[in-house]
């Protein structure tokens, strides 16, 4: 193994001078890639882990979900010696990788607990038979923890020269920081001090460089080497959406989302609750949409069913709770749309992440509700961190002064450079305007108003603004050409800033809303007081941002959340 690691450091090294001198296992790899796996080139780092791995380096491989994580070990087997032992969280995992395995020719084997007696006495007695065919064995960290007779096998296994590797699947279950901690994760520690020399490979899509340090102890892993792809998935727009939290409409604006942009593609609604889920599903068909409901307590095969079906586009759209998670590998979601935010950016880049795994593009966007934030935070109280977490989500929702994807990168402690989204996300869309002279105009107008003893509702100045008043009134004014709703928005801009207020004026009938100057107003007398406002760029497609009625809402919200100072 060292003379392996001296080995690697060295051609690595030569590599830089020479790009095609190989290892000796390069040859095997390419062909079993071509022959057994049927890809035609590797994709970022999946070589270098590999290569790495079968040096006899520890690795965790942070790569992000569906990039190819399976094969950076699944391919060291096949071109190893003896067999390859997975830890995998799911038994749902695990059949689906055998499946996979089975249907390109690759003899694995699992051991979890509804294993029959007979397969785990036949597994057991193979794992020390030169002569066994499997390459891969699956188990579950349980079976780790609990079965003394497995670890007595996979010494004897270790002692005869055919463990050859450990991967670690979802290697941050290990780490209570991380966004999915499994206890029975914790005891995986065993693998790497009973069998020092077997190089392990942990794999994860989302993990914290804290996260990270974390799972190195507990697997006492002493050096390892962390390979972290990109998190940036370029084929994927961001975009949250404001939810009024009182009404139905994020499920009607969903529905017409799919109708009509995600005409027959496919995609994914996540939803808070098991209740969500059936509500949501009912609302979703109720409006014509194909969609089915999928969590914990429906009993397995109908959830099976409804994955099955949606995996053949025999259903079109999935409301789904988290339950709906790991192993998901469809190829064509077109769109992942959250109902409620996520509880954390971790779990929110893993669950949008299962959009666009073809490559094409694909849409994330979120619903971010007020009411939202308290009903998650109630059910992560008990979780370590997990309000912080929470917040984190809830800034990357909230921020419009940041691209999404950028908030995201860091997060993932990835070095960020703004050019990197393409804008490819909503808050790219947005360009910062400078509205002091559009600011002088208004308040002339509420100003003039005043000195004739007059009120004006908001109608009353948009349309004074924009040219529609009176005409001995227009010639006092300087109005706009701008758009409808520009002007909406700019009007609810200086409401907001305080360079208007309102005047409230109350009859035994109605309540009337009048403009008036806020206490900011004068400020605009100063020649060098400027303002600024975030505005969406208009003339942009059609399909990867949103409708008209969200630029007067997304205005709206920045102002609302405070997005712009009030200086
Ligand atoms: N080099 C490659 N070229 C083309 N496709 C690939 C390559 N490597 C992997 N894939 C495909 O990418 C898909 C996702 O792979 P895989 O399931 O290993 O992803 P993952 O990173 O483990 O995702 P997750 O985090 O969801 O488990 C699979 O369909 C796989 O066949």
């Amino acid at each position: 193994n060292q003379l392996n690691i001296l080995l690697y450091c060295i051609l690595t090294c030569l590599n830089v001078f020479f790009p095609n001198l190989d290892f000796s296992w390069s040859t095997e790899l390419e062909q079993n890639l071509k022959d057994v796996f049927q890809l035609s080139t590797f994709r970022p780092l999946q070589l270098k882990a590999i290569n790495l791995s079968m040096s006899g380096k520890d690795l965790f491989l942070v790569m992000p979900t569906g990039r190819g994580k399976s094969l950076c070990y699944q391919l060291p087997a096949v071109c190893s010696e003896g067999f390859t032992l997975v830890v995998t969280p799911l038994v749902s995992l695990m059949e689906d990788q055998l499946m996979y395995l089975k249907s390109i020719d690759v003899e694995a084997v699992s051991l979890n607990a509804s294993s029959s007696k007979e397969h785990a006495k036949m597994v057991l007695a193979e794992m020390t038979d030169s002569k066994a065919p499997f390459k891969l064995l699956y188990v579950t960290p349980e079976k780790i923890a609990k079965s003394k007779l497995l670890m007595s096998r996979l010494e004897k296994a270790y002692n005869a020269g055919r463990l050859s590797r450990i991967a670690v699947d979802e290697v941050h279950c290990c780490s209570q920081w991380g966004h999915d901690f499994r206890p029975d994760y914790k005891l995986l520690g065993i693998l790497k001090r009973q069998f020092p020399k077997v190089p392990l490979l942990g794999l994860t899509a989302t993990a914290t460089g804290s996260v990270l340090k974390d799972c190195q102890k507990i697997l006492c892993v002493p050096e390892p080497i962390t390979l972290t792809a990109s998190f940036n998935r370029t084929n994927l727009y961001y975009e949250v959406r404001l939810k009024d939290s009182n009404s139905d409409d994020s499920v009607s604006d969903i529905s017409a989302l799919i109708k009509e942009r995600y005409k027959d593609q496919s995609g994914i609604v996540y939803v808070f609750s098991q209740k969500d889920a059936e509500t949501v599903s009912a609302d979703l068909q109720g409006k014509g949409v194909n969609a089915s409901p999928y969590h914990a307590n429906m009993n397995p095969e109908d959830k099976s069913q409804v994955h099955r079906k949606w995996a053949t586009n025999k259903i079109q759209v999935v409301v789904a709770t988290v339950a709906f998670g790991m192993g998901i590998d469809k190829a064509d979601v077109r769109f992942v749309i959250h109902h409620t935010i996520s509880k954390s950016i971790e779990n929110y880049y893993q669950e949008s992440g299962r959009a666009g795994r073809d490559d094409k593009p694909a849409d994330c966007i979120v619903y971010f509700g007020f009411n939202d934030i308290f009903r998650i935070s109630t059910m992560v109280v008990m979780e370590n961190v997990g309000q912080q977490k929470l917040l984190t989500m809830v800034d990357y929702c909230q921020n419009v002064d940041r691209c999404r994807r950028s908030v995201i990168a860091v997060h993932f402690d990835e070095v960020w450079d703004d050019e990197g989204c393409n804008e490819m996300c909503d808050v790219c869309h947005y360009i910062t305007v400078d509205i002091t002279q559009h600011a002088k105009d208004v308040v002339q107008i509420v100003e003039l108003a005043g000195s004739l003893d007059e009120k004006l509702t908001p109608l009353k100045v948009t349309e004074a603004w924009m040219g529609k008043g009176p005409a001995k009134r227009r010639k006092m004014i300087q109005t706009t050409t701008l758009s409808r709703l520009e002007v909406e928005a700019i009007i609810t801009s200086l409401l907001l800033q305080g360079y208007l207020s309102e005047d409230f004026s109350f009859t035994p009938y109605t309540t009337y809303f009048y403009l008036k100057l806020g206490g900011k107003a004068p400020l605009l007398k100063n020649q060098s007081h400027s303002i600024t406002m975030k505005m969406r760029r208009t003339g942009l497609d059609a399909n990867t941002v949103s409708t008209t009625q969200q630029t007067v809402q997304e205005s709206f919200r920045q102002e609302a959340f405070g997005c712009i100072s009030r200086d």
